[in-house]
């Protein structure tokens, strides 16, 4: 039986939710991940340092006792109205790890977003003075904007001029789906960085149109055509230490997905490592898994490398139909059908 040992992996950009929801985001991502950045996107949203401690606590409820590995690194929520002083107490407080921009109306829970980036510039200011990261969902929000072009769009209009304004402050452009982030990213200085999920590496928008539509691979930014697909796991298998692991693990209840006008979000908190195990070894580069899922983001983020390991074995399993979330269900990723990788 083929196996893999690797260092034990992070993951730089989940959702866990809140309230009921916590017991079953924390569950699954707690495995064997280390680290994870947990994403602001509640509502209300996670803004100042008490909000995050107080989430902090909540997540914290819900780790095993027996659980010596998993750490949530906390994260705020950029609005109209952060101020520097958010800034300072929050990086000074070592519980706070980056702040995460959201355009309003880019995506789940993005209405209290930032409604002009241009007045963002001090907080910006700020952030690059406390060695903060800007965390970034790279997609404009402007209605005529073709939606499968609107990260490429973004970077033009937005994160080139941040860049260069900005140039010590650490970005990472999250979930990246397009061949122009890939290139934006690789061209740009060392102090920019992506995470690249799973599914962006294993689908393309064939999988969620072709031959019926499926809404268990709407997610945002939308998965876009087969030749950006190969451009993300050309990116993810290069070798570089700017792509690195981020799931974007984003669960909805399963009604909410299958309805008229449904949620954006793959559940992959299940299956995050097995997954990428998959991809990896499609594009014959298992060999660059461990430094993708375990070293570049902690290098990135200026943290300690783990330093136990986990073994993947390759043994067929089969995915849950519907897993708990709170006192309701999701349909995870794969829902039903088999997966070829397995966390021993
Ligand atoms: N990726 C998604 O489609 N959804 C995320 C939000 C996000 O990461 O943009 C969510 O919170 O559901
Ligand atoms: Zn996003
Ligand atoms: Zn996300």
């Amino acid at each position: 039986m083929q196996t893999l040992d690797i260092t034990r992996p992070d993951d730089w950009h989940i959702h866990l939710r809140d309230g009921l929801a916590l017991k079953h985001t924390v569950g699954d991502a707690s495995r064997y991940f280390g680290r994870v950045i947990v994403m602001p996107n509640l509502t209300p949203p996670i803004r100042n340092l008490s909000e995050a401690k107080a989430y902090h606590g909540r997540i914290s409820a819900e780790i095993p006792a027996s659980n010596t590995h998993f750490q949530p690194l906390m994260v705020l929520y950029l609005t109209d109205n952060t101020s520097p002083a958010d800034i300072a107490e929050a990086a000074q407080s070592g519980l706070v790890y980056a702040c995460k921009l959201y355009p309003a109306g880019a995506t789940t829970n993005s209405d209290s977003g930032v409604t002009d980036i241009e007045k963002l510039s001090p907080v910006l200011a700020a952030m690059e003075e406390h060695k903060l990261p800007l965390l970034v969902h790279g997609e404009v929000t402007d209605a005529e904007i073709d939606i499968f072009d609107r990260e490429a769009a973004f970077i033009d209009r937005h994160l080139r001029p941040i860049v260069s304004r900005f140039p010590a402050l650490k970005v990472v452009l999250e979930h990246i789906t397009t061949a122009d982030a890939a290139a934006f990213v690789s061209d740009s200085p060392s102090n920019v960085a992506a995470t690249i999920t799973a599914h962006h590496l294993l689908y393309n928008r064939n999988h969620m149109l072709a031959g019926g539509i499926r809404p268990h691979y709407y997610c945002l930014p939308i998965l876009k055509r087969n030749t950006h697909q190969q451009a993300l796991i050309a990116a993810a298998t290069s070798g570089s230490p700017k792509f690195f692991l981020g799931t974007d693990s984003a669960p909805h209840i399963q009604s909410k997905k299958e309805t008229s006008c449904g949620c954006a979000g793959c559940y992959t908190a299940h299956a995050a490592i097995e997954l990428y195990a998959e991809a990896f070894e499609q594009a014959n580069a298992l060999d660059k898994l461990e430094a993708f899922a375990s070293f570049y983001g902690p290098d990135f983020y200026g943290l300690p490398r783990n330093t136990d390991t986990i073994t993947l074995s390759k043994t067929a399993w089969q995915v849950a139909e519907q897993l708990p979330l709170g006192d309701d269900v999701l349909r995870p990723l794969r829902a039903g059908e088999t997966l070829h990788w397995q966390v021993v």
